[in-house]
């Protein structure tokens, strides 16, 4: 049954969606800002839970009729959590199979994916993000990756994005393989119905959401 709550409430139309949507990350960080450390907590476990069986049952598809020689590996491009993000470190430990691709940001609009084996290695860069290291750290391709996980403000049930406004995922994205499946990864005050989006917003094939207890 849906409700009122699946309704994304704070806009007035103005007719321009870049107004609406920065009226909407506006409303979005009030809301964000709300949220208590033990929830934040306790719902990126949740999380990191849904997201365990997601890639599990993926690498199943996988690893069917695989060989020992050939055995496949999950690439997943996932993220450091921001303050107003979910925190999925715990992903590494509950996956250790799979290998774990971080962004950085490497100049004004490019971002790139590195292998990181270890949270640790990671290092405070642009925005405060924990990013990987260019010249440690192994870069991979867009085309390569077989799972993203897409932090963002607000997410639609329909696959649509909020981003943070920087456009850098929405030009990542644009290089992904066909099979690359994109994950929303939000909160469960950030999922709604649909939110505002424009051309170049690029669709979630699944939003996460937290089942209401
Ligand atoms: N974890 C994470 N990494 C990311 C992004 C992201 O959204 N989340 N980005 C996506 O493009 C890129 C960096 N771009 C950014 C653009 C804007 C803000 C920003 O406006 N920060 C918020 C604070 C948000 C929070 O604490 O959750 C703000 O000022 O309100 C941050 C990063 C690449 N890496
Ligand atoms: N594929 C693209 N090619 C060129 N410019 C783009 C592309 N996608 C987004 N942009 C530009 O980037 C800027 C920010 O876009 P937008 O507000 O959609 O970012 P966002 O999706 O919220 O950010 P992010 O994806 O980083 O979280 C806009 O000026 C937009 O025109």
């Amino acid at each position: 049954m849906h409700t009122d709550r699946d309704r994304f409430p704070f806009l007035t139309n103005t007719g321009k969606i870049s107004e609406m949507k920065a009226q909407a990350r506006e409303t979005m960080r009030q809301v964000l800002a709300e949220m208590t450390a033990e929830e934040k907590q306790l719902e990126s476990a949740r999380l990191c839970e849904m997201l365990v069986q997601l890639i599990e049952e993926k690498e199943r598809e996988a690893r069917v009729g695989a060989s020992a020689v050939m055995w496949p590996q999950l690439k997943v491009g996932t993220f450091s959590a921001l303050l107003r993000e979910p925190d999925l470190r715990a992903l590494h430990d509950a996956l250790p199979d799979v290998d774990w691709y971080y962004p950085l940001c490497r100049d004004e609009d490019q971002m790139s994916y590195y292998l990181v084996h270890d949270v640790d290695e990671l290092e405070r860069g642009s925005f405060g993000i924990m990013e990987p290291n260019a010249e440690r750290h192994e870069r991979v391709a867009a085309g390569q990756l077989d799972v993203i996980l897409c932090p963002g403000f607000a997410f639609g049930r329909d696959g649509s994005r909020l981003g943070k406004g920087g456009g850098y995922y929405d030009r990542y994205l644009m290089g992904r393989a066909v099979h690359c499946e994109l994950i929303g990864v939000g909160f469960a005050c950030q999922v709604y119905d649909t939110v505002p989006v424009e051309k170049h917003d690029v669709r979630m094939n699944r939003v996460l959401e937290i089942p209401s207890s």
